[in-house]
């Protein structure tokens, strides 16, 4: 296959065509239509943040860029409350079945920085086009089964999965041919290695098994059913094994879901047991093409890109009901100096909330994508990131809504046997210079300036529903 323009906007068409109608704000795919990632209270969590950081695919330590000065700055600048921190393979185990403690012991250090702020820290062993041998990021090189064949750089990196050696190196790894070791055993306990040493990491949610998979010669649904589907069940029982609570956040085949087309992965059993018992949850990518192909959120692109956005999220919501999981939009952002890219960004932040679903935007390395530019000072894309949001719900969410131009965030829920504590929603300075003023059900608790966090009491009755507005 050829990437080409004409072949990537035919991708679009056929992702358009599935879309049944757009699930509106409301429908019984909304907030109580799935199943939440919940607090130690049983409270339900809105988790907000950026990936951290593409910069550790390229440096030698397979860390990223920041100290612990930025994550205190990004605290304060954005309230966020989670964080999808990448790690690499080709740290985590430079040498088959030797595993590198010292690299692990830099995450432990960066995690505790965020968990010193309160965030919750998914790990996110990230590849893209495989690893370094062959032009990529992720796996170590001895895993790398290329068996010579060459991969050419390209002007656009995406066209590096399509060439001869990075085809053979998926195509080994998967078993889709014979290679000389079983590189998805080394996968499994490279992730059991991993979970042992951040099972009882009170700052860690869970594990992202795989970033962005590519199936190699075999793609689509034979992919995802087949063996994505295998490679994420031998993970999850190798996790299980030393990690009995963390969540589990499986990706889909990215180059057809980030478009919004169709995921075909099969349901994945948690041996940790199922229904509410059960700690997989869904982490697609969300990556309008028409974006990429029309340059921006403006005009006939943001039709197209609109029209893809109701399409990610219907097949999105109904993989995600299929799995029995939460959702996690693992990746969503763009060049923010393209016309349009704020409305854009704003935009799947409502559709978002409409989901009830969790986001970490790709992602947090000084530049045109991010809040912050190389001299660390905000990009215009830091106020539209810096917005109210519920950080945990007590109870069980019926909906949650910013609407900016009356400056009113909404929440309400159903509070809920067992759930403990107050619900929480984030207030920024920018938007409520003085804390809120609570309209409707329940009372405004205590408000906590230092994290610009006020507390809603569930009070004794049936649904709560309270609108939030600046205090004059
Ligand atoms: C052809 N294939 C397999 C392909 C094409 C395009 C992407 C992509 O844009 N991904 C979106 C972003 N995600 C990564 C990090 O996970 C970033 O580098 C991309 O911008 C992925 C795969």
């Amino acid at each position: 296959i050829r990437w080409t323009a004409a072949g990537a906007a035919l991708a679009v068409a056929a992702a358009l065509l599935v879309v049944v109608g757009p699930a509106e704000a409301g429908s019984a795919h909304t907030a109580t239509g799935h199943r939440w990632i919940t607090d130690d209270q049983g409270r339900a969590l809105v988790l907000t943040g950026l990936n951290t950081a593409s910069s550790a695919k390229s440096r030698p330590d397979g860390l990223p860029w920041i100290k612990e000065a930025d994550v205190q700055r990004e605290s304060d600048a954005l309230g966020s409350d989670f964080v999808r921190f990448l790690i690499q393979w080709r740290n985590v185990e430079p040498k088959p079945g030797q595993y590198d403690d010292g690299y692990l012991a830099q995450v432990a250090e960066r995690v505790r920085w965020y968990g010193a702020r309160g965030y919750r820290v998914m790990l996110d062993l990230h590849q893209d086009v495989y690893g370094p041998k062959v032009k990529g990021n992720g796996a170590p090189e001895w895993a790398t089964e290329n068996e010579g064949l060459p991969v050419a750089e390209q002007g656009q990196w995406e066209l590096k999965y399509i060439e001869p050696g990075t085809v053979r190196a998926f195509d080994n790894f998967w078993g889709t041919r014979t290679a000389s070791r079983d590189l998805r055993a080394h996968y499994a306990a490279a992730w059991a290695h991993v979970a042992a040493r951040f099972a009882d990491d009170p700052a860690v949610l869970g594990y992202d098994l795989m970033n962005e998979p590519f199936g190699g010669s075999v793609q689509g649904p034979a992919f995802e059913a087949g063996p994505l589907a295998a490679l994420y069940r031998q993970a999850i029982a190798a996790v299980r094994e030393v990690d009995h609570d963390s969540w589990i956040f499986v990706e889909p085949e990215a180059v057809s879901t980030n478009w919004g087309l169709p995921s075909a992965l099969p349901y994945l059993k948690d041996p940790r047991g199922d229904g509410q018992d059960a700690r997989i949850a869904y982490a697609p990518h969300l990556y309008p093409l028409p974006m990429d192909l029309g340059g921006g959120y403006t005009g006939d692109a943001e039709k197209w890109v609109d029209r893809t956005l109701t399409s990610w999220r219907e097949q999105a919501e109904k993989t995600a009901e299929r799995l029995g999981a939460p959702v996690l939009i693992g990746e969503y952002g763009l060049d923010t100096t393209l016309p349009g890219a704020l409305r854009y960004v704003a935009k799947v932040r409502a559709m978002a909330d409409g989901m009830g679903a969790g986001t970490a935007y790709w992602s947090n390395d000084p530049g045109s994508w991010a809040p912050w530019d190389q001299n660390l000072k905000p990009t215009a894309l830091l106020p539209v990131l810096d917005r109210p949001e519920p950080r945990a719900i007590a109870g069980d969410p019926v909906a949650y809504a910013w609407d900016e131009p009356s400056r009113t965030l909404s929440v309400s829920w159903r509070p809920a046997e067992g759930v403990r504590g107050d619900t929480e929603v984030y207030l920024p300075a920018r938007f409520y210079p003085r804390g809120g003023v609570v309209a409707g059900d329940g009372s405004a608790g205590a408000w906590d300036a230092n994290s610009r966090t006020l507390h809603l009491t569930s009070g004794s009755g049936g649904t709560v529903s309270v609108r939030i507005t600046p205090r004059a």
